[in-house]
This record gives structure tokens, sequence and C-alpha cells, in this order.
């Protein structure tokens, strides 16, 4: 079989961008017929959940051949790691994402440490680091730091007596466990209205709604308890309640689905290199010297070596069909006169696009088919990087995050938390550190929902440095700054949730019968890790050649326990 292609990747690299030209899909290659592509798959996006289904689909399924499409000329979608020009040298600013964690989900990128060669330019921030203790909310005028038991208990203990913060805290916490459990037909809520219940009103407008803020960017009183906490929601409808729950899983063991058992099962055999290990275990968080825009340029070099991925970038899809008798699917690629044909695709698109897609395919006549998703909403974030000469103009830490409840005189710039850059990458070899001070203003999220515009970037710039002037009395002006406006990038998993990935999952399976499977930041977790953690999970049941669609394991209620481990007892295989 004769196959060629035309994809020209560009990958940012330290601020440059390069061009890779090695990586032309200009020659043509020939497979013997021992060689011949066991599946034919299409993979739709080329962001880090694209990638990582390339990835782990050549993996699975050696002999397969794949064909990513992306619509602009560049991989890697929300991860961008830029290098931009300083009097003596350059600074990094990351417009998106900028560390991994490595447990649960984030086995798998630390696993691509190793499988990737990238261990070498990683850089680890222990669980001792001042970026993983000191974590600050900014409440109601001033920055708080948060309880950790480093800190020791006087210290804690006169934090939480003094600081309005954590006003009705120790008495909403200490008053759960008599607390009574929903009524058994309520189906989901939001995560607000169930910490209000289960602690007090407080302690989620004060404190949890700023950790909502540092993951989702969104309005705690709309995002799902169910989805966000679902062990914590089975504890209560299970236990009574979250203490009760916590203390059947201190005797029991932990509850978990049999898929999640499988993960966690084939994630503690693998084969780690020992020092990569030992170093990882106390690691909170890792990034690169160049960012985590290397994790996208590793997987892209590495893919293409493989040689039989091809990328198609600049090339936008029409539409996504299933073939006659759906046993394939047709894709159309924008300015090609023919669609092209595979045994199987993936969508790493964002549910707004795949709808877009699919929409011409299952009722091409009406001019408003019903979604094959339905509607899951996202927001915008904008996030400003600040590169200041003078070091050390915040206090030790990782940064801070703002509570829905913060007065608006307090943040009338609607700003979401400033993240301290020094904090998770304090390596001596990172020269950026040595001399001056790295922020990064986030603003927006759930707050400019239904906002008819967004600012441009003088005046996101003009918000940050407000921000930073108010909150840390920064008055310096920045050496070198970059706005970066991350539209949609983050999807709300909002009550119901849960609802319409099984409703999005039946149509999947009706359209498409197991030939397009699904993967993403909208489905199991909005972080780099869940993105991979989908890929992979989407590539292994490819392989097993189930009819799936990626969805598969929304609300399945066959949980084992796992038991927990005593001192002095062996663990079992
Ligand atoms: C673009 C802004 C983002 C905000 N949240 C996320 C992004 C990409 C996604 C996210 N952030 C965190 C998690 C939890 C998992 C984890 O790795 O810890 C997720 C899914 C935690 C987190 N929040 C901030 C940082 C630096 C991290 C570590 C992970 C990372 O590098 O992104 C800071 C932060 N993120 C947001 C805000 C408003 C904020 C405030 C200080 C929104």
């Amino acid at each position: 079989m004769l196959r060629g292609g035309h994809g020209l990747i560009k990958s940012t690299i330290s601020g440059h961008l390069r061009t890779f030209t090695q990586l032309r899909f200009t020659d043509i290659r020939a497979y013997s017929s021992d060689d011949k592509p066991t599946h034919n798959v299409a993979i739709l996006g080329g962001g880090i959940t694209g990638l990582a289904c390339a990835y782990y689909l050549s993996k699975e399924l050696p002999k397969a051949s794949i064909t990513i499409f992306e619509a602009s000329d560049r991989i890697g979608g929300w991860l961008s790691s830029k290098r931009v020009p300083v009097k003596d040298g350059t600074v990094l600013f990351e417009a998106g994402p900028r560390t991994l964690r490595p447990s649960a989900n984030g086995v798998l990128s630390s696993r691509l440490l190793q499988e990737l060669d990238l261990a070498k330019d990683a850089i680890f921030a222990q669980n001792t680091s001042p970026g993983a203790r000191n974590r600050y909310v900014y409440y109601p005028d001033h920055l708080v730091r948060m309880p950790h038991p480093s800190f020791g208990i006087a210290d804690n203990l006169w934090s939480l007596m003094t600081e309005p913060v954590f006003a009705g805290t120790t008495w909403g916490i200490a008053g759960e466990f008599w607390r009574d459990a929903r009524d058994e037909k309520v189906e989901d809520e939001s995560v607000g209205d169930f910490f209000s219940r289960r602690f007090s009103k407080n302690t989620v407008d004060r404190i949890l709604s700023a950790v909502i803020h540092g993951i989702y960017a969104g309005d705690v009183y709309q995002l799902s308890a169910k989805s966000l906490f679902p062990g914590l929601w089975r504890d209560e409808a299970e236990s009574g309640g979250i203490f009760s729950g916590l203390i059947r899983t201190r005797a029991d063991g932990l509850e978990v689905t049999k898929r999640e058992a499988g993960y966690l099962q084939e994630m503690k055999n693998y084969d780690w290199d020992p020092l990569l290990k030992a170093t990882l275990k106390g690691t909170s968080v890792f990034t690169f010297k160049d960012g985590l825009g290397m994790l996208v340029d590793r997987l892209a070099r590495h893919l293409l070596e493989k040689g039989n991925i091809e990328f198609k970038t600049s090339t936008p899809v029409s539409y996504v069909r299933s073939t006659e008798g759906q046993t394939g699917i047709s894709i159309q690629p924008q300015e090609s006169e023919q669609p092209l044909t595979f045994t199987h695709a993936i969508s790493a698109l964002s549910p707004y696009h795949l709808n877009r897609v699919a929409a011409q395919a299952f009722d091409p006549g009406r001019s408003d088919p019903p979604p094959l998703i339905p509607a899951i909403p996202s927001v915008t974030v904008m996030t400003v990087n600040l590169y200041y000469r003078t070091p050390g103009l915040n206090p030790p830490g990782f940064g801070y995050v703002i509570p829905q409840a913060t007065p608006f005189e307090n943040n009338p710039e609607r700003a979401l938390g400033v993240v301290f850059d020094t904090g998770y990458a304090p390596s001596p070899t990172d020269l950026d550190l040595k001399r001056g001070t790295k922020l990064t203003v986030m603003l927006g999220g759930h707050w400019w929902n239904g906002w008819p515009s967004f600012p441009d970037e003088k005046e996101g710039l003009a918000l940050a440095q407000s921000v930073v002037q108010r909150h840390l009395g920064i008055t310096e002006q920045p050496e070198a700054w970059q706005v970066n406006m991350q539209k949609d990038c983050i999807s709300q998993y909002t009550v119901g949730h849960e609802k319409k990935l099984k409703t999005a999952h039946s149509n999947l399976l009706r359209e498409y019968k197991g030939r397009l499977r699904v993967a993403g930041s909208w489905m199991s977790g909005v972080g780099v890790n869940d993105c991979l953690r989908s890929a992979w999970d989407a590539a292994r049941s490819l392989k097993e050649g189930r009819e799936g669609t990626g969805l598969e394991h929304i609300g399945t209620k066959d949980y084992v326990r796992i038991k927990p481990i005593r001192p002095g007892q062996a663990q079992e295989k």
C-alpha cells in the first residue's frame, strides 16, 4: 500500500516558530503485506489529547495507520510555552497550564518522562518546597496562608481563630458528622449547595470557591458536586456523610470502579527507572526547562519518527460520517475534493466543534440538527505573564486564589488568582528566577460569562498590573509581559453534567456504532493529566475491539474495594 502526505508541522520551541523540515511527509511509504495496517485511524484535533491518542494508539496497535487532522497551523492546543527576550537573555512564559502532578492520572505524564526521555529536561518541585506548602487565599483584603502540618499546631490554630476567611469553618466541619444525608431523590446538586449543607456557606464562599477558581475558573454554585466530587457525593448517599465515608474507607478500603482498579493495577506494574521513581516519590509537581511545550514537542517528534503517523495541519474538517453499512468513518477535509475513509476515528475536539462536524453527518438537510453532544459550557481565561527585574516581589509560595466572597472593591478587576511562577520551578538552573520576579495573573473565567466582549491586550495588561499593585504592592513596570486570551479553555461540568455525558454516549453509539470515540477535557477531568487518561482509555478500548465511545464508563456502578495496607502487611498483587 502506498501512502503519502503533505502535512507540515510547526512548533513553538524556545519562542521561535521552528519548522521541522525533517517532519515533512513528502516521503512515500511502502508497506509489505505483513506490515499492512490493522487499523486506519483518524484523530480529530492536534492538541495534547490528540497527540496522546496517537501516542497510545501507536503503542497499543503498532501496525495502525494514524492521521491527525488539525485545523490550525500549530499543534499543542492550550499548551503554549514561549521564551521572550529581556535585557540579559530570555524568560519563559506559559500561556496555559505550567505544571503536572505525578499522582493519579499523572502517572501517565510521569511515564512519558521515561518513555520520551524527558526526565533530564524536567524540573521537579519537591513536596517540602515553599511552592508546595505555601498556598494563599486573598480575603477580604490581604493574603492568608492556608494551614499546613509543617507550620505547627500553634501557627495553624492562631490563623484558624483570627483570620476572617476561616469564620464558621471549624464549627462547620466539626458538625458535618451529625448532619442529615440528602434526600435520595436528588440526582445532582451544585458544589456550593452540597458543601454549604455539609460544612457551611462561609467555607464555600471564602475558601472552596477559591480552590474551584484555581482549577475550573468556574462558579461554585453552577458546577456539579456529583461530577467534581463523585466519591464524596456517594459517601453521603451510602455512609450518611463525608466523615462517615472516610471512617468506612479507613476500615474497609477505598471503593473504586473496576475500570479504575484496572488502571491502578496497570500503573503499579510499570517498569520504572529506579532513579526516576525515587525522584517522583517526593515530587509535588514537575515542569520542563522550556515549559510544558517540550512535552508537545517531544511527543510530536516521537510520533513522526515512528513513520506510520501523518499530521495534517491547517486542515479543518467539514464532516465526520459513518460509511455505508456503518463499517467505517468517512472524513471530509475542507478544500479536498474526496472524503477519506478510515476504520475508526477518535475526536479530541471540544463538544462544540465535534457537534459542528457531526451535525452535517447525521442530519445534513436540517438547519438545526439535534446536537450529538448536549451543550457543555466553557469559560474564557485571560492569563497575563509579567516579568519584573527585581527578584522576590512575592512571598514564597505557589501563588494565591481569590474566592467569590472577596468584596468587589478589593477585586474590581475580577481576577481569579495569581501564580508565583518562581514557586514551582525553584531550580538553580532556571536563570529567569535568579534575576527577577515572574508572575501570572488569571482573569475572567465565570466572571466574564455573558459579557458581549472581553478586554483587549492593553486592557488586560492594565488590569493585571492593577491587581498586583493592590494585592502585592508591586508598582514597578514589568520588563517583559505577555497577554494570552484563552477562549473557551475550561469546560464547565455544571449540574446535570453526568446525564449529558450519558446522552452523548448513546447518541455516539447510535450514529457511529463504535467507530467514533471521544477524548478530551470535557468528560473526566479538565487537567492535562486527565486528557492523557482519556486518550489512554480511548486507545485501549479501540485495541480491545469493544463497541465503545470513550464514555462507556460514565455512571457505572461496578465498584470494588481496594483493601488498606496495614504496617507489616504485604501488598496484594
Ligand atoms: C489557564 C488557567 C487554568 C486554570 N486552571 C487550569 C488552567 C489550565 C487547570 C488546572 N489547574 C489546576 C488543576 C488541578 C490539577 C493540578 O495539576 O493540580 C487543573 C486541572 C491547579 C492549578 N491552578 C493553578 C496552577 C498553577 C495549577 C497547577 C497546574 C497548572 O499548571 O495549571 C493556578 C490557577 N489556574 C487557574 C487559576 C484561576 C489559577 C489561579 C492562581 C485557572
